[in-house]
């Protein structure tokens, strides 16, 4: 296990944010951590970075205790990347050029090097090379969103947080980027992605974590969750992903099981096609 809290509880000044947070993530998958606003998931992206103080629980990283009274041995994690839920937040340097090789500091590059390093992490992102003369926040809301993500992902981490990595992106933009960030967590890394996004969540995830006032209330295999336990994602205040809802009209139509692999979109359009295919046959 990469991530290992038990009964981890979380106060912020005299309100308690996080209660008995107990779970386990692995290496190499991606999780998605889903709950209405409020309902914690920052403060426990923020928690596994070491960001905020734990008032009581075990918090282990690759099953060693990093917690010493209270605060967080941040050195060990320091191969995790966080991605901020508002880039504002973490933009430091004055020119986008300053805040890219920031994160290449540790490394023993040539300055061409360097340059390269800058060049394709820019064109990964869409991210044109006349920016990096410019201030951070001269850049459009997408594009500020773009370099949190390159800025983080430059310093090559094993294991990313991102915290609503596609809010105001474009369609485009944001499929680009999500597709990007799965390439690279199939190459063996580990993803934790809070999003609103249930598109995005069922496409791309291994897990979810369903997070309801400060509580985990569920942790499970994402087809699990949309197909069998759609009633938790529902009672904690979101709305199923649209190819899931379709796949429930369509059972409910024919009074008929759905049988589909995966709850990605082309998975479960291709079972609904057959099943209502097969339908028309019979009907014929
Ligand atoms: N610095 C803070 N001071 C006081 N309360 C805070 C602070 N940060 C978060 N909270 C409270 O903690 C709770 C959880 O906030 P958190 O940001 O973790 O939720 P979230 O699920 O990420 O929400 P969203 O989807 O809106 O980003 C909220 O009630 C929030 O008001």
């Amino acid at each position: 296990m990469v991530f290992t809290l038990k009964d981890i509880n979380v106060c912020i000044g005299k309100e308690k944010i996080l209660h008995n947070i107990t779970c386990s993530i692995s290496r190499g998958r991606w999780i998605s951590v889903i709950g209405t606003s409020g309902s914690g998931k920052s403060t426990l992206l923020k928690t596994l970075k070491g960001l905020v103080t734990i008032d009581s629980g075990e918090y282990f990283f690759d099953n060693r205790k990093i917690v010493r009274k209270k605060s967080i041995d941040t050195t060990a994690i320091s191969e995790v990347g966080y991605v901020f839920q508002y880039p504002e937040h973490q933009f430091f340097q004055t020119t986008v050029y300053k805040e890219l090789v920031l994160g290449l500091k540790h490394k023993q590059y040539s300055k061409k090097r360097k340059t390269e390093a800058i060049s394709k992490i820019l064109q990964l992102f869409d991210l044109p090379e006349e920016i990096i003369t410019k201030s951070p926040f001269q850049l459009s809301g997408g594009q500020r969103r773009k370099l949190a993500i390159a800025s983080v992902m430059i310093t090559e981490p094993k294991i990313l947080l991102l915290d609503e990595p596609t809010a105001a992106l474009d369609p485009m933009s944001r499929k680009k980027i999500v597709e990007g960030i799965k390439h690279w967590q199939e190459k063996g890394h580990t993803v934790i992605f809070v999003s609103h996004h249930m598109e995005d969540v069922a496409e791309y995830s291994d897990d979810v974590l369903v997070m309801q006032r400060g509580r985990i209330v569920t942790h499970m295999d994402a087809s699990a969750l949309f197909f069998h336990h759609g009633n938790l994602v529902e009672e904690s205040g979101m709305i199923l992903p649209p190819s899931v809802q379709l796949k429930n009209s369509v059972e409910k139509l024919t009074k008929e099981y759905v049988d589909i692999a995966s709850c990605r979109e082309a998975d479960i359009l291709a079972a609904v096609r057959k099943a209502v295919t097969k339908r028309g046959e019979q009907i014929v």
